[in-house]
């Protein structure tokens, strides 16, 4: 995967595309990673990027050209037709990120992030370059280079080769829709407070089962609303039935 990222602050990117998980993919070579400062396809000799707005009113406008020009740069670097890459804009107004975005952008050969720091870009980016409106939550941010990262990082992160296997991306929170069941590691008695026996026990069917009932339980307590769209057998139904009966007690 190649993913692009069009930014005023490429310095904003160093560290994070070199350190850790997303260092070691790039090194692998299962992820290209770059940025491109769009102030050099400004067009004008100011180097400008903004302008005011039409019809007056304050603040600032990131103008068309300099994305464009940066776009097809890109495009005639990587030698595609424009249709190919995602174009994403990050911004508040965009549709929220979800691990169920996470894994379709996964599946892309190509992203292509524009990060602003405007209340407004010019409308002609949105209507003839951009493919997706993200938003990473409901605030507001000086920019969209961080909304960036959060994107890449949960991204990147589901391909394949980028986890060791011990650290499956399957098993995450959410993949399955609910929140991950509680996790324990030596010492078995720490302080008195005891790892759960069942952990202990190397009987993996009840394992898995006992986990299985902790995600429901802690999504149930959590986050109820993610319990509508989750896979659940018959019989984990009426748990929760029985569970939400206890818990409105
Ligand atoms: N929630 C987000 O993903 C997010 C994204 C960007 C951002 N700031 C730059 C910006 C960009 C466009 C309009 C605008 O109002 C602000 N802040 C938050």
């Amino acid at each position: 995967m190649r993913i692009d990222v069009l930014t005023l602050f490429p310095e904003m990117f160093t560290g994070v595309f070199n350190a850790s998980i997303l260092g070691k993919a790039r090194d692998k070579g299962i992820v290209e990673l770059s940025t491109v400062n769009f102030r050099d396809f400004s067009g004008n000799k100011h180097n400008t990027v903004d302008d005011m707005p039409y019809g007056g009113g304050g603040g600032m406008v990131l103008q068309a050209e300099p994305v464009f020009g940066a776009v097809e740069h890109l495009l005639q670097q990587a030698g595609e037709d424009a249709s190919k890459p995602r174009m994403i804009l990050m911004c508040p107004q965009g549709t929220p990120l979800t691990q169920k975005k996470a894994i379709e952008l996964s599946g892309e050969s190509h992203l292509i992030f524009i990060c602003g720091h405007y209340e407004g870009y010019d409308e002609r980016i949105r209507e003839f370059l951009v493919t997706d409106e993200l938003s990473i939550g409901d605030y507001v941010l000086t920019g969209g280079e961080l909304p960036a990262m959060v994107v890449i990082d949960t991204v990147v992160r589901l391909l394949p080769g980028v986890l060791g296997n011990e650290q499956s991306a399957i098993t995450d929170s959410f993949s399955d829709g609910l929140l991950e069941y509680p996790h324990y590691t030596r010492p078995a008695d720490f302080r008195g407070w005891r790892v759960p026996d069942v952990l202990l026990s190397g009987h993996h069917a009840e394992i898995e089962k006992w986990r299985r009932l902790q995600s429901l339980e802690r999504t149930l307590v959590r986050r109820p609303e993610l319990l509508e769209n989750a896979d659940l057998t018959p019989k984990e139904k009426q748990w929760l039935e029985d569970k939400r009966k206890l818990l409105d007690r």
